[in-house]
C-alpha cells in the first residue's frame, strides 16, 4: 500500500471575481520511505501541494490519503520551512523538544530524542542559545532536528536550504541525507535546484507551469550514499541533469508568458 495517495487533486484560489488555478489533475502515489523532490517553475503550486499535504490548505477537488499504522500515536506530518521555522523565545533544546512536549510524552523520552537529534545536527554546544544568537544554517539545523525528533510519518520540506550560502547548503544536505538514511522517513522536498534534487531524491516530480501538473515522474536509481562531488562529476548524473533541464526550461519560459 502506498504511503500517500493523491487522486485528481486540484486547487483554485478565489479572489473576488478572479481566480487562480494553482494545481490541476494531480494523481500520485508515494511509497513509504521514498525521498521525493518537487521541482518546477516559480508559481507552479509546489508550496500549495505541500500545504495541502500538511492540512494547512484544503483541495478544491480530489482527495489525499496518508496511510499510517493504526496503533501509532506519532504525528502524521512535520514541516520544515525555508526560514523562520524556529520559535524565537525558545532555546535550541526547547525548540527541538517542542513537538514532543506538546504531545506530553514522558520526560525521559523527550530528553533522549532531543539530545539525539541535537547531537546529530552538531548543535550540542549551542543547546542553551536562542535563535537570535544562531546563524541561518544553525537555525535550519534546529528545524531539521525538531522535525525528525517529532518522529512524524512524513516530512514536508519547503526549500529548507534556499536561504543558505552554498557551502552551508552542501553540509546541511549531507547531514540531512545521513539522518534520512538512518530513519528512512517518507520525505517530500521542494527545491529549485536540479543538483539538490539529484543529490537527495529517489524520485523527482517535474511540475508544469501554472496550473501545476505532474509533467514527468523520474525515478533515480543512483547508488547511495551520494555526495555533491559525485553529482558534480559523474557523467550519468550530468546526463540526468541535462534531461531535467530540457523539460524544465520550457515550463520556466511558459511562466514568463503568464
Ligand atoms: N493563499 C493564496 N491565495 C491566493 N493565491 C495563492 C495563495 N497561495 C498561493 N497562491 C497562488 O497560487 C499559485 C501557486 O503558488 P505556490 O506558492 O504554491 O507556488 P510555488 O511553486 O511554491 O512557487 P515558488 O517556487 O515561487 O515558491 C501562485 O500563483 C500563487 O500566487
Amino acid at each position: 500500500m502506498a504511503k500517500i495517495e493523491i487522486k485528481q487533486l486540484s486547487k483554485r484560489f478565489n479572489k473576488g471575481n478572479k481566480y487562480i488555478d494553482a494545481l490541476s489533475g494531480i494523481d500520485l502515489k508515494i511509497e513509504d520511505g521514498e525521498f521525493v523532490c518537487l521541482l518546477g517553475p516559480s508559481g507552479c503550486g509546489k508550496t500549495t501541494l505541500l500545504r495541502i499535504l500538511a492540512s494547512l490548505e484544503t483541495p478544491t477537488t480530489g482527495n489525499i490519503t496518508i496511510h499510517s499504522a493504526a496503533a501509532k500515536k506519532n504525528p502524521t506530518q512535520s514541516m520544515v520551512f525555508q526560514e523562520n521555522g524556529v520559535i524565537p523565545w525558545l532555546t535550541v533544546e526547547e525548540n527541538v523538544a517542542f513537538g514532543l512536549k506538546m504531545r506530553h510524552l514522558p520526560e525521559e523520552i523527550t530528553r533522549k530524542q532531543t539530545d539525539y537529534y541535537i547531537e546529530k545536527v552538531g548543535l550540542s554546544n549551542f543547546r542553551k542559545l536562542y535563535p537570535k544568537e544562531l546563524s541561518g544554517g544553525m537555525k535550519q539545523r534546529v528545524s531539521i532536528a525538531r522535525a525528525f525528533a517529532n518522529d512524524p510519518d512524513i516530512l514536508l520540506m519547503d526549500e529548507p536550504f534556499a536561504a543558505l550560502d552554498e557551502q552551508n547548503k552542501f553540509i546541511l544536505q549531507e547531514e540531512l541525507l545521513s539522518i534520512w538514511q538512518e530513519t528512512r522517513k517518507t520525505v517530500i522536498f521542494i527545491t529549485h535546484s536540479i543538483d539538490e534534487a539529484l543529490l537527495l531524491s529517489d524520485r523527482i516530480l517535474l511540475m508544469s507551469a501554472q496550473p501545476g501538473r505532474i509533467m514527468k515522474d523520474i525515478k533515480l536509481d543512483l547508488p547511495r550514499p551520494r555526495s555533491i562531488e559525485q553529482v558534480r562529476s559523474q557523467s550519468e548524473i550530468t546526463q540526468r541533469f541535462l534531461e531535467i533541464w530540457e523539460h524544465l526550461q520550457e515550463e520556466v519560459k511558459q511562466t514568463r508568458l503568464i
